[in-house]
This record gives structure tokens, C-alpha cells and sequence, in this order.
């Protein structure tokens, strides 16, 4: 049965080994925010019940940030999403060693599309779809790369099995600007599985609004870019969704 808290994502997307954040997922537009593991350990301390993990490198296809991803993973006592650059059986094989709760696929799902249908098959509720849009056109590869349409895909993926989508506009990532309520409440109505909302989140406000699409099927909210910039503290945020 679905819980009709919103779920609260800390995130730490992590570049050539600092935790940052980017603007509409755009590389070079870093600002820097110092040690990924103590970013994590900081949104432990406060609460967090999950950790968003993002190897920006991997996703972009300048590197990676593996081994310093997997120590951050295990340092963990709460529930890790891995996500970045996670597109075949050694990518994914290392991101499940590091006893992570879940994984989120982007490109692979656009571009491999009979490997993550294996993989949902092979794995169940281990595995999460990243629907990263412009509009309705999907994005790849670090978002840089066109992938087809949000809904076609969807609805291919819902037909596989997946068990989780995390959707991102990334109009509004790192923005500030405010979730795109609309779009999640398109993707809602279009599947039954949980979303995982991303990009964008200013304020308490926007945390309560997406609580209120919890009965539509947000499951969660993936909070980077204000709680780096101290629009609220994490405490503050978890209080804001507690029902
Ligand atoms: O998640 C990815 O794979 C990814 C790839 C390329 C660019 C950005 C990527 N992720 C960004 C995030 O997951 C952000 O942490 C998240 O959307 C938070 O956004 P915000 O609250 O607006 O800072």
C-alpha cells in the first residue's frame, strides 16, 4: 500500500569528486559544494531516510567517480538511489554491490531498451526509470542527447514491469524555479507505479505542494540545489511533509 508521506530525496551529485550542483544539468555550470561524503553524512545527521547519488562523470561520459560513489554507499545507514552512467551488466553489478536500495537507468532505457527490460525482469523494485524531459522529449546521455517521447516510452517501460519512475524537468533543475507540478501530474495520470519528483524545489512550499500529489502517485522528492543554498534545512523539510 502506498504511504501518503512524500518521501524526501537529499541529493549529492558528485563531479571530478566534489559534490555539486549543476544548472539544467549542464556541465560547466558547476557550482561547488566540497566532500560528497560529507554532504551525505550531514543529510544522515539531519534525518534523511534516503540519499539521491548521482555520478555526474559517469553520466556525462568524463569519467567516473566509482570508488568514491561506493564508499559513500556504504557509509550509509540510510536507503541510497544510485544514479548516473548506470547502462550495462558492470555498471549496474557495481552499483548493486554497494548495497544500494535502488538504481536509477536514464540513456539505457533509450538506448538499450531490450537490456533494461532484462534487468527489470532480473531485478524488480531494484531498478528505477529516469524520465529526464524537455517538454515531452526524453534526454540522454547527461541529458545532452534526445531520446524519444516521455509518454511512448512510458508506456513501453509500465508494459515491462518497471517498478519506479523519477522524473526530472530539467527546465527546472537546479533553478530554483519550482517542481514542475503539471508534468508530474501528466506522468501520474499515465501510470500506476510511484514517481520520484526532481529538479527544481525552492522552498517549504513547493514541498507541500508536492505532498499534496502523494494521492496521485508522487511518491518522493528529490531536494538538491535548496538545501545546498540553505533555502531551508533538511530538518525543516522533513517536518513540512510529516502528516
Ligand atoms: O541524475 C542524473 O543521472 C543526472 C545526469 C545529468 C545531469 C544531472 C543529473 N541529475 C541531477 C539530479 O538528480 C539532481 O540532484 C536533482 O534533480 C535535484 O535538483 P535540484 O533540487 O533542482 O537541485
Amino acid at each position: 500500500m502506498r504511504s501518503n508521506r512524500l518521501e524526501l530525496l537529499p541529493a549529492v551529485d558528485v563531479r571530478d569528486g566534489q559534490a555539486v550542483r549543476l544548472v539544467h544539468g549542464e556541465s560547466g555550470s558547476e557550482t561547488s559544494y566540497g566532500d560528497p561524503m560529507e554532504a551525505a553524512l550531514a543529510w544522515q545527521r539531519a534525518g534523511a531516510e534516503w540519499l539521491h547519488l548521482v555520478d555526474l562523470d559517469a553520466a556525462f561520459g568524463t569519467g567516473d567517480n566509482r570508488e568514491q560513489i561506493a564508499e559513500v554507499a556504504r557509509a550509509m545507514d540510510l536507503r541510497v538511489e544510485l544514479s548516473g552512467g548506470i547502462r550495462d551488466d558492470a555498471s549496474l553489478s557495481a552499483a548493486l554491490a554497494t548495497g544500494c536500495a535502488r538504481v536509477n537507468l536514464g540513456t539505457a532505457a533509450l538506448e538499450t531498451p531490450e537490456w533494461v527490460a532484462k534487468v527489470i525482469a532480473e531485478h524488480g523494485d531494484l531498478i528505477a526509470v529516469g524520465l529526464d524531459v524537455r517538454g515531452t522529449t526524453l534526454r540522454g546521455r547527461g541529458w545532452t542527447r534526445d531520446g524519444g517521447d516521455l509518454y511512448e516510452t512510458l508506456a513501453r517501460l509500465d508494459s515491462e514491469g518497471c517498478a519506479r519512475y523519477v522524473v526530472t524537468d530539467i527546465a527546472k533543475d537546479g533553478t530554483l524555479q519550482g517542481p514542475n507540478l503539471e508534468l508530474l501530474r501528466n506522468v501520474c495520470a499515465a501510470t500506476e507505479k510511484p514517481v520520484v519528483a526532481s529538479g527544481g524545489v525552492s522552498s517549504l512550499d513547493d514541498l507541500r505542494a508536492l505532498a499534496t500529489l502523494v494521492p496521485e502517485g508522487v511518491e518522493g522528492a528529490i531536494v538538491g540545489k535548496a538545501l545546498y543554498a540553505k533555502a531551508f534545512t533538511l530538518e525543516e523539510a522533513l517536518e513540512a511533509v510529516s502528516v
